[in-house]
């Protein structure tokens, strides 16, 4: 036997009462990036964006793991496309989806390699979290890729289910994988700084709420009505989505992601936002 194999190598340390320096377990954190992020709220994808975004991951890389839900899948497919029916038509959007995906996912892979990271590639239906089985096998297939250094990147299945590109969906599946992986933290990426006091929007004085608690409460102040150029699900979706991550005892931020350093920013507390306690 080698003299230098695990358990010899224990018992040595363990007869001269050396600890051996434990891996750190790294908190999770589950990323949603709304299309008005990914766009820099502009008609075409943004490198840029994604780059920050990489490089903060990277910076974070010794203490958290990251999970990504990236939606921008139609976003980015408007720039190559033009599909002969109305855009607005859900099969048209449908299509407009799968033509994007594989952009979508060409483009984080260039950006995040030049920074040393690696990614892949899950989607999902809502109907995944309704069924043991599959809850099962998305589980254990995260835990081999972040146990490998791989940064999943999620998007709703656009070709199975509609639920994201009608209704921003991609807030709830988020918030569903949070719960499933009992991530530490679920962020949710926007264009605003968090939600805003509902008065203070239409005086034009955007004032974040900063913390809260009573998921009610915050429901009160989301006009339901209004979303930005790119957003399907608007606020509401975003604050049913923490409602999610609420009960399954998840913390959730509600950042502003057009802001360089978004997530170092709101880790060290240097910007405004929205943070929902468990
Ligand atoms: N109380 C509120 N505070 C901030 N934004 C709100 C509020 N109520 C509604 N909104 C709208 O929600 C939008 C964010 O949701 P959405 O457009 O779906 O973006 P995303 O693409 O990031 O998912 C904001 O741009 C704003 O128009
Ligand atoms: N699966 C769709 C996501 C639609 C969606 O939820 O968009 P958003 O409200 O910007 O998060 C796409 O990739 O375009």
């Amino acid at each position: 036997m080698d003299k230098y194999d695990k358990n010899n190598l224990n018992k040595i340390l363990e007869h001269n009462n050396i600890e051996m320096e434990k891996p750190k377990k790294k908190k999770r954190i589950l990323l949603k990036l709304g299309s008005n992020t990914l766009t820099r709220e502009t008609d075409q994808i943004s490198r840029g964006k994604i780059e920050d975004i990489g490089r903060q991951i990277a910076a974070l890389k010794d203490d958290y793991e990251f999970v990504l839900i990236s939606s921008g899948a139609v976003a980015v497919a408007k720039q190559f496309v033009n599909l002969e029916r109305s855009g607005e038509n859900i099969d048209v959007k449908q299509a407009l989806a799968s033509i994007g995906q594989p952009h979508l996912m060409r483009i984080f892979q260039e950006s995040f390699r030049e920074l040393g990271l690696l990614t892949s590639q899950i989607l999902l239906s809502p109907n995944d979290f309704g069924r043991d089985d599959s809850k099962k096998n998305i589980i254990n297939t995260m835990n081999v890729l972040l146990e490998n250094d791989y940064i999943p990147i999620i998007n709703e299945n656009d070709t199975s289910s509609t639920e994201a590109i009608q209704f921003g969906d991609n807030d709830n599946l988020a918030a569903q994988t949070a719960a499933l992986l009992d991530v530490d933290l679920f962020i949710i990426a926007t264009n605003t700084h968090g939600v805003y006091k509902k008065g203070s929007i239409s005086a034009e004085t955007p004032e974040t709420i900063r913390k809260v608690s009573d998921i009610d409460e915050l429901k009160k102040e989301v006009m339901s009505e209004t979303k930005s150029a790119h957003g399907t699900g608007g606020m509401e979706s975003k604050v049913s989505a923490a409602e999610i991550t609420q009960k399954a005892k998840i913390e959730t931020w509600i950042v502003n992601g057009l802001d360089e350093n978004f997530i170092l920013n709101a880790i060290n507390d240097e910007v405004h936002f929205t943070k929902i306690h468990h």
